[in-house]
């Protein structure tokens, strides 16, 4: 078995240190576990030691990363990445005052539908690529422009080969040719469809938002989601996007991973939200309200009350096509109040507690080797130099010839 040092670490952000575990109560940087001058090591795709620079054991391969700073890779806890067509006319129109209520993503199920296996496969393995060298290293992918029985399996099985973290949303919208009848379209979803799509997925999902009359009421969410954790899949709610709902208080009572967007609460979903902490997590999604013109939920109010914050990306043709995490980390910090430290901390181990991995987000003896190198000397660069490529994904050797590494 080789091993390789990388060494002349400026910052290693670990996610790891004494005060890493949560958000809650943490001031300052104490929440990233940061180590100056440091190295690491990295044997068989694993850490295999951290530490600092002047202490690190001989390897045999040295990558001297020259003052650069090392974070987890990002998490990326949510996206939509199976689809096809453009909805870039969209985007414009509501620059300039149109509102989103997700009718387009009809839109987007006609040409996905239409699109074959290989050009699906192609747009998310470009997309995907588009992550990695952006510094994100674990991405969740739904489904949801399928929306027939065989559509929604195709996306499944078309995002299960680019990751385990599969999402079967079956309830995204009630489809064009089921608007007569939302009851029957509940049932194919809870049950042929389900049936056909548990096999592929490790999540469940619906897009619960009384706001909007092509998304699924309380009844119905309900009906879903819990049909879903009788097939044995995990529960994630899309909820209070476009207004005051449902989806948080009913995330908390099904305990769901995570309820995502959280735009408009109520003190009761805060309080809510703060007594299930441990259970399920409140993640925010900027880049949408940026590509929706829509006020940005209020991250201070959550970590302020001890919510369990993460962060993502939300990539989908509708509300928000951009897939760089680096962005949304400068948004959660320009637009909503958080600190650097605590933006990448909701970008690393806080998506990575949305998706109930204790394994990924952070940097760990014996842990994966999922880390995102950046261009910079410290974390802070990510918001300060907004919109300049300095993450990617560091490409560590798994242990097979053909990986070099490449920093
Ligand atoms: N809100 C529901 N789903 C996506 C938008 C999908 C679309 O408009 O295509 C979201 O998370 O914002
Ligand atoms: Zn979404």
């Amino acid at each position: 078995m080789s091993s390789t040092l990388y060494t002349s670490i400026g910052e290693l952000v670990t996610c790891d240190g004494p005060d890493s575990g949560t958000l809650a109560g943490v001031a300052g940087d104490g929440v990233l576990g940061i180590v100056r001058n440091a190295a690491l090591v990295v044997e068989d795709g694993r850490i295999a030691w951290i530490g600092t620079a002047a202490d690190a054991p001989d390897s045999d391969t040295r990558v001297d990363l020259e003052g650069r700073a090392v974070l987890p890779g990002f998490v990326d806890s949510h996206s939509h990445l199976v689809f096809d067509g453009d909805r870039a006319a969209e985007f414009a129109a509501r620059m300039t005052g149109e509102r989103y209520d997700g009718g387009g993503i009809g839109v987007s199920v006609d040409a996905t539908r239409a699109a074959s296996d290989e050009r699906l496969r192609e747009l998310v393995g470009r997309r995907v690529a588009e992550m990695r060298a952006q510094g994100t290293t674990t991405v969740e992918i739904k489904s949801g422009y399928g929306l027939t029985v065989e559509d929604e399996v195709r996306a499944l099985r078309i995002a299960g080969e680019f990751t385990t973290e599969t999402t079967f949303l079956g309830a995204h919208v009630v489809p064009p040719e089921a608007r007569g009848d939302r009851a029957a379209y509940v049932e194919l979803v809870t049950g042929p469809m389900l049936e056909a799509c548990a096999p592929h997925a490790k999540w469940a999902d619906v897009f619960c938002e009384p706001n909007s009359a092509h998304a699924f009421t309380e009844d119905e969410s309900r009906a879903v989601l819990t049909a879903a954790r009788d097939a044995g899949l995990e529960l994630r709610v899309h909820g209070n996007q476009l207004g005051p709902g449902p989806g948080v208080r009913l995330a908390v009572e099904l305990a769901a991973a995570s309820v995502d967007h959280c735009t408009y609460l109520s003190d009761d979903d805060v309080d809510a939200l703060v007594q299930a902490s441990d259970t399920t997590a409140a993640t925010l999604l900027p880049g949408v309200e940026f590509s929706t013109r829509s006020p940005y939920p209020d991250a201070r109010r959550l970590i302020d009350a001890g919510v369990s914050v993460a962060l993502a990306t939300d990539c989908n043709p509708g509300t928000c096509y951009s897939d760089s995490m680096p962005f949304v980390i400068a948004l959660a910090v320009r637009e909503m109040g958080m600190t650097p430290s605590e933006a990448v901390w909701a970008a690393t181990r806080g998506s990575a507690r949305a998706l109930r991995r204790d394994d990924i987000g952070r940097i760990v003896v014996g842990g994966p080797a999922d880390l995102a190198v950046l261009d910079a000397p410290s974390h802070l660069h990510l918001a300060y130099r907004a919109g300049v490529p300095i993450a990617r994904a560091l490409v560590t050797p798994s242990g097979t010839s053909e990986d070099r590494p490449q920093a």
